[in-house]
């Protein structure tokens, strides 16, 4: 499993970041997510931040946390924000191994992990790769200045309470420059996710890993890490990290024979394909209404002709689709590569 170690400035953008990996439906651990979830009422966590900063940091109605409250005190004395830390991070920490675990087991090739303080907390050491999300100070005092309703002193408060971005930016292995639009941003990062994918063969191996480091002499102990991989997919994801869409609707023309017609129209070959009819009516042969594979847009007993018959060279589409389309290029590192350097040049079409 690769895990990319997602940082950068308060600010910057690394929830827009984020959030393209996750329409791509690669699984996000976000640590300010859980940082919420281990000072919900009742966790030790917020009775420990009780006992440390006073019951005012409570709200007496809700027993939920003050933020407001709390973070006006810890991002302007250093002294109070370590006390903090101290309470929150290895509650943080334990939960994100937790659902990385979960991860591994359903062998899911690319997990990001966003957390904000990722070279503070030296969690770094952990990932494959570090990320960070980049624009320039004034850029990210303005973002944050809108964002939060906060005033310069405190948000410059807030930003220097961090590591300087300079300096995250000389120990990332990538940096993303969101100092433009977001679109550019978007599709930047999209570049990236397929460069980052790992193969299937490279995920395999190390799911075996574990498996050959146990007992190498073991028969048993080879496919003991894939078959907990194959178990733990039949688990839904960890309900907070659920996608809500899965890929970005497109043309394909590859039908399934099992593709299910709905309705409206499109046409679901599996959850994450969705078909463009009026695409794919121009690939498949629908000769009337009874074809159980027919469309409902093609009006009771009307022909759709195939092909044309001619002798002239006729090159066929489903063909050409299949050798150079969008799926075909997802398959191979190489038509990866060329799907990342079309996105990278703002290309519209990604393939045949
Ligand atoms: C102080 C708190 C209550 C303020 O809550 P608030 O809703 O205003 O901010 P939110 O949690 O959305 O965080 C916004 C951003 O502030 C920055 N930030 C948060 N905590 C810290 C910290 N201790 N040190 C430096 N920066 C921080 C991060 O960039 C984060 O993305 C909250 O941030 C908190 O509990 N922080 C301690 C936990 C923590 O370190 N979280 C960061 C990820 S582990
Ligand atoms: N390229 C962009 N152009 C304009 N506004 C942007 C851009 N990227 C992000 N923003 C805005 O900047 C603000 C901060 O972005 P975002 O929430 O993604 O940052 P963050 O790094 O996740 O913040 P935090 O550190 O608080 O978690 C948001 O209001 C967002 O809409």
């Amino acid at each position: 499993m690769k895990l990319i170690g997602l940082t950068g400035g308060i600010a910057t953008g690394k929830s827009t970041v984020s959030n393209v990996f996750r329409d791509a439906n690669v699984p996000i651990i976000d640590a300010d997510v859980l940082a919420r979830q281990v000072v919900e009422p009742g966790q030790p966590c917020l009775r420990a931040i009780a006992r440390e900063f006073g019951d005012a940091v409570v709200d007496t109605h809700t027993g939920q946390l003050n933020r407001a409250q709390l973070g006006s005190i810890i991002f302007a004395n250093p002294e109070r924000r370590k006390a903090l830390n101290a309470i929150v991070h290895p509650a943080v920490r334990w939960e994100m191994l937790k659902v990385a675990l979960q991860y591994y087991l359903r062998a899911e090739p690319l997990v990001v992990l966003d957390v904000p303080l990722l070279f503070e907390g030296g969690l770094d050491r952990f990932v494959t790769k570090t990320m960070v999300v980049y624009c320039p100070k004034d850029v990210q005092l303005q973002r944050l200045m809108a964002r939060d309703q906060l005033d310069e002193a405190a948000s410059h408060q807030r930003i220097q309470s961090q590591m300087p971005l300079d300096e995250k930016c000389r120990r990332a292995d990538i940096v993303v420059d969101n100092s433009g639009a977001k679109t550019a941003t978007v599709q930047r990062v999209q570049g990236l996710i397929c460069l980052l994918r790992p193969s299937l063969w490279s995920t395999y191996f190390w799911l075996l890993l574990p498996g050959l480091m146990i007992n190498n002499s073991s028969r048993w102990s080879m496919p003991l890490i894939p078959t907990l991989a194959v178990i733990g997919r039949a688990f839904p994801r960890p309900a907070q990290f659920l996608v809500a869409n899965a890929l970005p609707v497109r043309s394909f023309s590859l039908l399934s024979r099992s593709a299910a017609v709905g309705a409206s129209g499109s046409v679901t070959a599996s959850p994450r394909l969705t078909l463009d009819t009026s695409f794919a009516s121009l690939l498949l042969p629908q000769s009337n209404m009874t074809n159980p594979f027919s469309f409902p847009s093609a009006p009771l007993g009307q022909q759709v002709r195939f092909r044309s018959y001619g002798h002239e060279y006729q090159p066929s589409n489903l063909v050409r689709k299949r050798r150079h389309g969008y799926l075909a290029r997802l398959r191979k590192k190489s038509g990866q590569r060329i799907l990342a350097n079309r996105r990278l040049k703002g290309r519209k079409n990604m393939s045949h």
